[in-house]
């Protein structure tokens, strides 16, 4: 198989908003990113970063303002047809599985959803049965005639992921797949997505904030902090030895860090800066605690003066954005 057969690939890309006032929100200023067939990618970054922005670009809900989204080598295009095709393989799973399913809807009908608008009629109980069953819900027909309201959040998530699964898609998109369950439950979702990885190829991008959910199920984790992605690796490189300062500030305050403590919990200066207000230079400097403690002040004038360089998609290394990390190591790359 080719590195770009099934694989979804964003290429500089770029949204804006435009504001009232005439100002712009520069929502994803910049980023490279590949998912490919039977791998979960983490996106983590705190909120207002530009996370559900991305996604809902890589789906085609959002056009971009400028770079490219493709799949399977071929360029997103627009048309209803299009989009309409891109979706049976690249299927979206929302936070709130309460809000994705109609209340009125029977099981089989939020499930058997997907095939009717796709047309596709042939044995569509055969079909309702095996994505329930993929999905954890077995017995399939004991759930077919039931109400949302009569299932656990569990249960309904697994109906949303089941609706995903119908249309037998290449890519799950999930926006916080897990936020709106009960703890209890969430292994369990995650057991899920990392079984129809395993078990079945099934690739996926997780959107969360939590980087504990990262580091239980993801194999790689991109970090996103205003509009861009400053640090991208495999997890565990990623997490136990965080490289970029925004990175190991959102790891220090990890209840159970992966990472060896070397340090007191990082409390970053100030908020995220609103996305119409992105600083020049190092977009992370008036936060940045390696600059507030002078560590920085070597290549500050590159912090000021010198944007983040936009980390390139590769699977394999661990990438950082960080002028400090840069001059400390030479490169941006670290083979693992
Ligand atoms: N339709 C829009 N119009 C104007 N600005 C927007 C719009 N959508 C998003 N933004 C801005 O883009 C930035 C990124 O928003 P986005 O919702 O993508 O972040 P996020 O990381 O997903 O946050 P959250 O985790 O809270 O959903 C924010 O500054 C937001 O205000």
């Amino acid at each position: 198989m080719s590195s770009e057969e099934k694989t979804l690939t964003a290429r500089n890309l770029r949204v804006e908003f435009g504001l009232p006032g005439g100002r712009v929100a520069r929502a994803v200023d910049g980023v490279d990113l590949d998912v490919a067939p039977g791998e979960i990618v983490a996106l983590a970054g705190e909120s207002g970063c530009g996370k559900t922005t991305l996604a809902r670009t890589l789906l085609g809900l959002e056009r971009a303002t400028g770079g490219t989204v493709a799949f399977d080598g071929v360029p997103l295009r627009y048309s209803t047809r299009a989009l309409k095709a891109y979706r049976r393989q690249v299927q979206l799973v929302l936070q709130d599985p309460t809000g994705a399913l109609n209340p009125r809807h029977t099981v089989y009908d939020a499930v058997a959803e997907g095939l009717r608008i796709h047309k596709i009629h042939d044995d569509e109980p055969g079909r309702v049965a095996e994505a329930l069953s993929r999905a954890g819900l077995r017995p399939p027909e004991q759930f077919f005639l039931a109400y949302p309201h009569e299932l656990s959040g569990g249960q309904r998530q697994r109906v949303v992921i089941a609706g995903a699964l119908v249309l037998q898609p290449s890519l799950l998109v999930a926006d916080e797949p897990v936020a709106s369950l009960d703890a209890s439950v969430r292994g369990e979702i995650l057991s899920l997505l990392l079984r129809l990885k395993e078990e079945q190829g099934l690739g996926s991008l997780i959107i969360t904030h939590d980087l504990g959910l990262a580091w239980s199920i993801a194999d790689r984790i991109a970090i996103m902090y205003l509009g861009r992605i400053v640090e991208q690796g495999p997890v565990e490189q990623v997490l136990t030895a965080p490289r970029h300062p925004y990175t190991r500030a959102l790891v220090s305050v990890l209840p159970v860090s992966p990472a060896v403590k070397t340090s007191e919990p990082i409390v970053l200066a100030g908020e995220l800066p609103d996305a119409s207000r992105i600083p020049g230079g190092c977009r992370f400097r008036p936060r940045c605690q390696e600059v507030a403690s002078g560590n920085a002040d070597a290549v500050l004038h590159q912090c000021s003066g010198e944007d983040l360089h936009i980390l390139g998609p590769e699977a394999k290394p661990h990438l950082v954005a960080c002028h400090l990390d840069r001059a400390l190591h030479g490169d941006a790359r670290i083979a693992v």
